[in-house]
């Protein structure tokens, strides 16, 4: 199932270890129990989508190095969202409204 529909699986999972606080070896749990150590992995995260995507654009990297690094950072985006209990159903709302407007740049913005 290596589609989108995945993410409804992973979060799933997600949703399992928010609701057993005691779950053994779960690094989810580690990340749910210490909300500061997943908006720092957001960020490191999003920093190494970066370097692989410049890699990459430089002839220097793979593809598969991109993938992976985009993986983690869609992974603990889902965990960061569930830490808030804000679903993915939400994020798609937001992105489905906007489909299909017109890009309206703010002041300032290209
Ligand atoms: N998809 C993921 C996933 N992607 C990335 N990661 C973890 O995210 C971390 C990536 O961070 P780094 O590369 O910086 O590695 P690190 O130095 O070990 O991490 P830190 O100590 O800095 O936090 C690694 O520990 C990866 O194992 C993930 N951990 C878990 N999942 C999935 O989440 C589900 C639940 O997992 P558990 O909560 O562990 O049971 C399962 O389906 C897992 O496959």
């Amino acid at each position: 199932m290596a589609d989108e529909r995945f993410l409804a699986k992973l979060w799933a999972t997600i949703e399992s270890r928010k609701a057993d606080v005691a779950a053994q070896g779960s690094y989810t749990r580690k990340l749910l129990d210490a909300p500061p150590r997943i908006r720092r992995k957001i960020i490191e995260e999003a920093y190494e989508v970066n370097e692989a995507h410049q890699a990459l654009s430089d002839g220097k990297d793979t593809k598969d190095h991109l993938a992976h690094e985009a993986a983690d950072l869609l992974y603990h985006l889902l965990v960061l969202l569930a830490s808030a209990d804000v679903t993915p159903t939400e994020v798609y709302a937001v992105l489905e409204h906007r489909h299909g407007q017109p890009h309206v740049p703010k002041p300032g913005n290209p």
